[in-house]
């Protein structure tokens, strides 16, 4: 008799409702086929055991047809030591040829997949976790049993949508559709099936944020479906076949596979290997660390197998797939935590996640999905109660965990991180590493780089790396321990056994690699240098029984399910609309600059505090000449321009120089999800306009207390609007100059540091202090203020200032000066084209500084 569906889902265990169901009502996940009706249970008898690893002890104890009590208390039939297991934590107890585990009360719980739970019936190879959320300790128990198959197995099971040929029309999304693939990557309509007029079915991408591929490409124009043909929309596939529609449900189920992954990197023309000929294989939510020395290919190799920085040769596959060649289908579902925080430091926790979640998900995610979603990962990373707290007021570890947080968001099915534990305390380190595991047991492939060996052993598998770039080990930690021969059981003692020379008389060699050295030697005899000790760990570890079964028999196992022969490179990025994130990009940025209270002060200081010192020493006829009493007149009305245009370009360079630098781990990383250059610039340039706006009032407004204008020298408008264009003017193209000079720069310091030298020739070239000749001329050309000095002096009229009488009140020349000072200046010709060609040159300078800044952001995208 085929046995009963169970009444939750293995999955989440949530009640199914129906003894029939195929699909978990809560997370949508296809069940399990019934043995009586799908291939994929076989029931035979078989022993049962529950694998025990608690920190420091590791034990089987065979499961037969009695019941077992877990706990700490001394009575139970499975006696555990760690404090936080309670005295009466569980029972495991037979049920057909298989076993439940019932929660029976205890304190910290059981939990499967990275969630509690009070009851499972367990299936071959469930990891049940008894964890303490204070110290990030834990106990595994491993249920094997060779009668049942696997939970893997069971999740290959496609889930089958008739196609009728009389349906006009089948929708697929998230939410209402004919087929819902529930998950937060994918949009509420994402795409649709037609019958194609000549016969056939037709898909269409709906206009989806993460989009739809066919066979890897991505979906830009409806496409005729042929058999075996395979859509994938972000972690699903769904495989067309005339009559029916199989989805696969790959989340949980990511499998990366990398073969002979090299890379080799040139630099003053020298080539060097940074990766050499790597080979591995990790499962579905399998927790990875790959550890090694400083320099020795860690985050190299983490790259690769991401993607963001491929291998030069060699393949990665996920699930079969050639995870380069489909990147653009794959990239969804991929979720990376570099090294620097990823989100701006004076935004609150909640805040930050809204903007990090309405940037990553579809356009149509509604706001109350929004804020379940930021509920649920805040729970995830354990941050709930910090919501409210700026993010610069948290620690180290709290901070890694709220970028952890925003890439959860998209609900990552793999997730690397680099270094996340970097700079944490050992009680901290460990928490994190504790998440992580939780982490991948709710369903992630998770891969992180790590510097600390402490924990690992909390990993399903470690990766070694040594010299440059090889691996010298690949699989359980506690298998490292006995391969390297470590008999303190510290980690860190393998450090030490893998860096340096080998030298025949190296103790490393003597003890450990006498074999691999003399092999060495006898296959180069010629070498003019010896071998590097992690070259002898990569030749005994390829030799070994460890490589032949975590590297070759798992790399040799097709991955189960459809894949996609994709024929060419799809690098295709998102499609997301400009608009929308230029709104977002804006709301963001004038959020931060008015978190930021004490730096905006500051900016709109400025403006106030250099009028009032100019006030201190203008003339107040400088500009009109009215009460002129000498011939120096236009000297005086030349240094109030010059002043008012050096700091117009000032407040421009000044305010922009760090805002692109300074953030830049954010937006590498947002870059690498979705971000555009074009919607990016100009959420800056757009809120740094309405900064350099009310400075420009601010500096003109309280300059026109003391200084007069002159009435009527307006050549298009009236002069105090023509002058307030050029000022504000000047001040743009010093923004975008100084936006370039933070795209240039490596830090905010070194931004800082390269103003002067854009400020300097401002000042030189803007034909006050020195007369602008010779090759002055052309270089004049290429300064600001020179072109923002004519269309002052211009607008004003400078010229006008000959008029004035040549004499003093006595009808004498006063000292100092020559008639020819007064002659006409060519520069401030009172004509409408002069002005307007100068407020030309102005818009661009700014427009072709902004073409370099998204250049050089262009530029920033090869460096990862
Ligand atoms: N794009 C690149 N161009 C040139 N050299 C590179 C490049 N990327 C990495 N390297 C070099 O390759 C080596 C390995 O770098 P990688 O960052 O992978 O090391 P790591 O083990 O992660 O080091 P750490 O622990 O110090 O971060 C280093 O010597 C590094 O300088």
């Amino acid at each position: 008799m085929a046995p009963a569906q169970p009444s939750v889902c293995p999955f989440c265990q949530a009640p199914l409702g129906r003894s029939d169901a195929r699909f978990c009502p809560a997370c949508g996940r296809s069940l399990p086929v019934p043995a009586a009706t799908g291939p994929s249970t076989i029931i035979t008898t078989g022993s049962a055991t529950l694998h025990i690893s608690e920190p420091g002890v590791e034990r089987d104890v065979v499961l037969g047809v009695q019941p077992l009590t877990i706990g700490r208390a001394p009575d139970n039939d499975i006696v555990l030591q760690s404090r936080f297991v309670s005295g009466r934590h569980a029972r495991i107890e037979p049920n057909g040829q298989g076993h439940r585990i019932v929660d029976v009360g205890s304190r910290n719980g059981l939990l499967f997949a990275g969630q509690r739970i009070t009851m499972r019936e367990l299936a071959d190879g469930d990891v049940l976790r008894i964890g303490d959320p204070a110290t990030g300790n834990f106990v595994s128990l491993t249920y094997h049993n060779t009668a049942l198959t696997t939970t893997a197995a069971l999740r290959e099971v496609p889930s089958r949508f008739p196609l009728d040929p009389n349906d006009p029309e089948i929708t697929i999304g998230r939410i209402g559709c004919d087929i819902i693939l529930d998950n937060p990557q994918v949009s509420r309509f994402h795409a649709r099936l037609d019958r194609a007029p000549g016969g056939g079915v037709l898909l269409r991408d709906m206009g989806s944020t993460n989009g739809t591929f066919v066979n890897g490409q991505r979906v830009t124009a409806p496409v005729v479906l042929k058999p075996g043909d395979v859509i994938q929309i972000g972690a699903f596939k769904l495989v067309y076949n005339v009559t029916s529609l199989d989805r696969y449900d790959q989340r949980g189920a990511l499998r990366i596979d990398a073969r002979n992954l090299s890379r080799v990197v040139s630099r003053n023309g020298v080539q060097r290997v940074i990766l050499h000929d790597v080979s591995l294989s990790i499962a579905p939510r399998e927790f990875v660390a790959i550890v090694g020395g400083s320099g020795t290919g860690k985050s190299t190799l983490m790259k690769a197998l991401c993607g963001y920085a491929p291998a030069d040769q060699g393949e990665v596959l996920v699930n079969g797939d050639d995870f380069y060649r489909n990147f653009a289908a794959y990239r969804s579902v991929l979720g990376y935590v570099p090294q620097d925080d990823i989100l701006h430091r004076t935004l609150v926790v909640q805040r930050a996640l809204e903007y990090a979640a309405r940037l990553r998900l579809p356009a149509d995610t509604t706001d109350q999905e929004i804020v379940a979603r930021i509920e649920r990962v805040l729970d995830d990373v354990e941050m709930s109660a910090h919501r409210d707290k700026s993010i610069e007021a948290l620690s180290g570890g709290q901070r890694k965990r709220v970028s952890i947080g925003a890439e959860l968001l998209a609900d990552p099915s793999l997730f690397f991180l680099d270094e996340p534990t970097s700079g944490l305390d050992p009680g901290l380190e460990k928490k994190m590493m504790y998440t992580l595991r939780r982490l991948a047991d709710s369903g992630r492939t998770v891969v992180l780089v790590t510097h600390a060996t402490a924990n690992i052993t909390q990993c399903d598998h470690v990766i070694f790396m040594a010299g440059n770039g090889r691996m010298v080990f690949f699989g359980p930690p506690a298998a490292a321990l006995n391969f390297f021969q470590i008999t303190s059981g510290d980690f860190a003692d393998i450090y030490t056994k893998i860096e340096g020379v080998a030298t025949a008389d190296h103790p490393v060699v003597r003890q450990d690699l006498r074999a691999e050295y003399e092999a060495w030697q006898a296959a180069h005899p010629q070498a003019a240098s010896p071998p590097s000790l992690a070259e002898l760990w990569e030749m005994r570890y390829r030799q070994s029984a460890l490589y032949r079964q975590y590297v070759a028999e798992r790399l040799a196992a097709t991955p189960a399910g459809p894949h996609v022969e994709s024929g060419q490179t799809s690098q295709t990025t998102q499609r997301i609309s400009a608009w929308r994130q230029f709104g977002l990009l804006t709301r963001r940025y004038l959020d931060l600059m008015l978190q930021d209270r004490r730096n905006l002060l500051i900016l709109l200081l400025q403006a106030p505090i250099i009028a009032l010192l100019l006030l201190l020493v203008a003339r107040s006829d400088a500009l009109t000449g009215v009460q002129a009493q000498d011939l120096i007149q236009r000297g005086e009305a030349k240094k109030v321009l010059f002043m008012l245009a050096t700091v117009s370009v000032w407040f421009g360079i000044i305010n922009a120089a760090r805002e692109i630098t300074k953030e830049q781990a954010v937006y590498r990383r947002e870059r690498l999800v979705n971000l555009q250059i074009g919607p990016y610039l100009f959420s800056k340039v757009t809120v740094l306009s309405l900064l350099i706006l009310v400075q420009t009032i601010v500096l003109l407004g309280m300059l026109l207390f003391k200084v007069a204008l002159p009435g009527e020298t307006g050549i298009l408008l009236p002069p105090l609007i023509e002058t307030f264009l050029t000022l504000f003017l000047s001040s743009g193209a010093g923004m975008a100059l100084g936006l370039a000079i933070s795209a240039a720069s490596a830090t905010p310091d070194r931004a800082i540091s390269l103003v002067p030298f854009a400020l300097i020739p401002q000042i030189l070239f803007a034909g006050l202090i020195f007369a602008i000749e010779g090759l002055a001329t052309p270089l004049s050309w290429l300064t600001i203020s020179r072109w923002s000095m004519d269309a002052l002096g211009a607008s004003l009229d400078l010229n006008r200032l000959c008029d004035l009488p040549n004499t003093d009140d006595q009808g004498s020349i006063p000292a100092g000066c020559t008639p020819g000072f007064l002659e006409i200046e060519a520069a401030f010709t009172h004509d409408p084209l002069h002005l307007i060609g100068r407020w030309a040159a102005l818009l661009g300078y700014a427009g072709i500084c902004l073409l370099i800044t998204a250049w050089l952001l262009r530029r920033r995208d090869r460096v990862i």
